[in-house]
């Protein structure tokens, strides 16, 4: 099982709960993180997390995880629609990862139907609200073996 997980949360998702709950429900992005928190935990799981609204952010953090990050979970939020950037960072990476929406993309704007990440992902989870978070951990926990650790 994975022994470490990094979530990333792209851009606007900090405004999780104060905006738009219609959308994305009224849970905020801190009470995601303490849930999943506590969800790593109780599984030993080692659990880190970023939000950026900034591209460059989040590339480097990809970057910083590899031979350090059993799987990553990313909400890329809009650059899931535009990053070939973040694509390309997180496939260099060669860390498996899990791809996850909060609302049903399929079911908005025709823009949103086209992810650059989901090919490359292991599983996408979408539509799901912020559950799909904690399913996406669940599964990590019981799909993704851990690496060995560079020497
Ligand atoms: O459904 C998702 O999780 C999205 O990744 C959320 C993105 C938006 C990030 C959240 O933006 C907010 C804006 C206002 C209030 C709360 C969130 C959107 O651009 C994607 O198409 C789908």
């Amino acid at each position: 099982m994975a022994k470490s997980i990094l979530l990333i949360n792209g851009p606007n998702l900090n405004l999780l709960g104060a905006r738009e709950p219609s959308i994305y429900g009224s849970t905020t992005l801190p009470d995601v993180i303490h849930a999943a928190t506590q969800q790593c935990a109780s599984k030993s799981i080692a659990f880190s997390h970023i939000q950026s609204n900034h591209e460059g952010v989040l590339i480097d953090r990809i970057h910083e995880a590899r031979g350090d990050v059993d799987c990553i979970i990313i909400n890329p939020g809009a650059f899931t629609h535009t990053s070939v950037a973040i694509r390309d960072a997180i496939v260099g990476v060669d860390i498996p990862f899990v791809e996850v929406h909060i609302s049903n993309v399929h079911k908005r704007e025709a823009f949103r139907h086209h992810s650059y990440l989901s090919d490359k992902a292991e599983a996408v989870v979408c539509g799901l609200g912020v559950f799909g978070y904690e399913a996406a951990i669940e599964w990590a926990s019981r799909n993704v073996k851990p690496k060995e650790k560079a020497q």
